[in-house]
């Protein structure tokens, strides 16, 4: 076949254009890989006749070569920005606006692309410039609205204002809040739990925003009854796994920050990566040297995937058979500690982690990877399925404590469906000869949480044993201390309240709603939601 060099000029120039009508074609028809495949071609046709040009100038041709490869290499960003391949779109655009630094087609494509990859302020410059161009005029009001929306998730990544209140109190119907990426007072540092973990740098209170962060890939799905949605988990987590492995091979970026992951081995000689990596305005990396073989992918998803419907998530009232996975990379470096002080709250494709009661500077920051309200043995069992085992001062507290009989036999009795008020009876007396005091109350009242929730909530319950059990409001504050807030302390506190007084001290529960939701629920719809009766 004869190169495209070698033939005649108006034959190349005939086949040129019809490479070009074809990718335009297959644009409009949004055939995304067919479409970057024909702009490749063309855009090589172009840049053998600009190099060829320069050799014999031709003064007319130059700028009219340079135009199109522009508008070539423009339009091949945007059918890889729609196949989410954001990185190589990226070197297009910028390839385009070196040849016309204010064409406005590639400006609006890298403005979207960076809005997308959550770097507002380099997009807000994009659309800023683009706003220049007299083809702004014709595109207003979609300029505007991008504009707009920059300057709104700027601010929020930069102040941490989110507003989740409409949606809570809606009961979280319709479109999820819109959210940024952000960094609160948190930083990486070395664990004494275990490699690394993220602490605080300076003292927080109960509902301080500590990070909130987009997942790299989530996989959500309504598990079907039969077959105990077992098949149905497993073709999600492969999804689940494709979905990851897409993103790391797309972005440089996504690849290098997945691979500071801990894949649970010799966590105590893992570097120890700057916070600001992993934020919005975060340096791009150089391609890091660590490789990504799929045994390592799998791995890093083993230990840091985080599952919604884990407690946490409870709160979002999801329906029972719903399953999500996601990876959130930045809240991979959260601990796990039975006796945590922060929450997380999964909001469309972001996780937002809060403290869940008040912090001191340099305490590090740790969350339930499963329900902290539950047994020591309840615990030791996911701690299993999780790899590793906790020995956190609760745990090695309760261990000693599982060595009495009576603590054994008011386990078995509960099991055996002993009535709960008695089980407190018993426990509280039991406390009180063995001298429990301080945090260790709260660690064994949390691990009976379900006996003192059921309880306070009877009636019946409480006129037999209301009298001989501690008041509502010092159990629920001892378990607060220990666990930090739970919807669960809520309720009870609410309905406990006004079984004994009958009436909730409603400032009380509010302290103690901030706790669960965080600070971007404000005080007037905490206050709604604790007289609809809680979600
Ligand atoms: C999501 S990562 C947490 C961050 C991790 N420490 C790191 O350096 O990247 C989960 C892994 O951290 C370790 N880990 C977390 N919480 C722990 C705990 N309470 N006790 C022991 N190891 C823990 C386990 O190796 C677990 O598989």
């Amino acid at each position: 076949m004869v190169g495209e060099e070698q033939q005649q000029p108006e034959m190349a120039e005939d086949l040129t254009q019809q490479l070009r009508s074809k990718a335009t074609e297959l644009l409009l028809r949004e055939e995304w890989k067919e479409a970057v495949l024909a702009y490749s071609q063309f855009i090589n046709i172009c840049q053998g006749q600009i190099s060829k040009t320069r050799q014999h100038p031709d003064p007319d041709n130059l700028p009219k070569l340079h135009k199109s490869l522009c508008l070539a290499l423009s339009n091949r960003a945007e059918a890889r920005s729609r196949l989410r391949e954001f990185a190589e779109a990226l070197k297009d655009c910028d390839q385009a606006l070196e040849i016309g630094s204010a064409h406005f087609k590639t400006l609006l494509c890298k403005g979207k692309i960076l809005l997308n990859l959550n770097r507002y302020s380099m997009a807000l410059d994009c659309f800023k410039i683009a706003l220049l161009d007299p083809h702004a005029s014709g595109n207003a009001e979609c300029l505007n609205g991008y504009l707009e929306k920059c300057k709104r998730l700027e601010f929020l990544s930069r102040t941490g204002a989110f507003d989740l209140s409409d949606w809570v109190v809606n009961g979280y119907r319709g479109k999820s809040p819109e959210l940024a990426e952000y960094i609160g007072p948190a930083q990486i540092r070395k664990s004494a739990i275990s490699g690394r973990g993220l602490f605080a740098t300076k003292n927080v209170d109960a509902g301080t925003l500590v990070l909130v962060t987009k997942a790299i890939a989530t996989e959500r799905g309504i598990l079907p009854s039969e077959d105990s949605g077992e098949n149905a988990q497993l073709v999600m987590w492969k999804n689940f796994i494709d979905r990851v492995t897409g993103s790391i091979t797309k972005c440089p970026r996504t690849h290098n920050l997945v691979s500071t992951l801990s894949i649970s081995e010799d966590e105590d000689g893992l570097q120890v990566p700057d916070i600001s990596l992993f934020g919005p305005e975060g340096e791009e990396t150089g391609h890091s040297n660590e490789k990504l073989d799929m045994g390592r992918i799998l791995n890093i998803l083993d230990v840091n995937s985080l599952v919604e419907d884990a407690v946490s998530a409870k709160v979002l009232g999801k329906n029972s058979d719903y399953y999500g996975v996601g990876l959130w990379i930045l809240a991979s470096f959260i601990n796990h500690s039975c006796n945590p002080n922060a929450r997380r709250l999964h909001v469309g494709d972001y996780v937002m982690v809060h403290a869940s009661r008040d912090v001191k500077a340099g305490e590090e920051f740790t969350f339930g990877y499963y329900d902290a309200l539950s047994p020591l043995g309840k615990r030791k069992e996911m701690s299993k399925t999780w790899g590793f085992q906790c020995n956190c001062k609760r745990c090695k507290f309760e261990e000693e404590m599982w060595g009495k009989q009576e603590i054994r036999e008011i386990e078995m009795g509960l099991e055996r469906g002993m009535d709960v008020g008695g089980a407190v009876y018993r426990l509280e007396e039991g406390m009180r000869r063995w001298v429990v005091r301080g945090k260790e109350k709260g660690y064994l009242r949390a691990s009976f949480w379900s006996a003192y929730s059921g309880t306070y909530c009877s009636e019946k319950s409480m006129k037999r044993w209301g009298r001989r059990i501690p008041a509502v409001d010092a159990v629920v504050d001892s378990v607060l201390e220990v666990v930090g807030s739970d919807e669960r302390l809520v309720k009870v506190q609410v309905e406990g309240s006004k079984k004994t007084n009958g009436l909730a001290d409603m400032e009380r529960s509010v302290k103690l709603g901030k706790g669960v939701y965080g600070k971007a629920v404000k005080k007037q719809a905490l206050r709604a939601l604790l007289e609809l009766g809680f979600h």
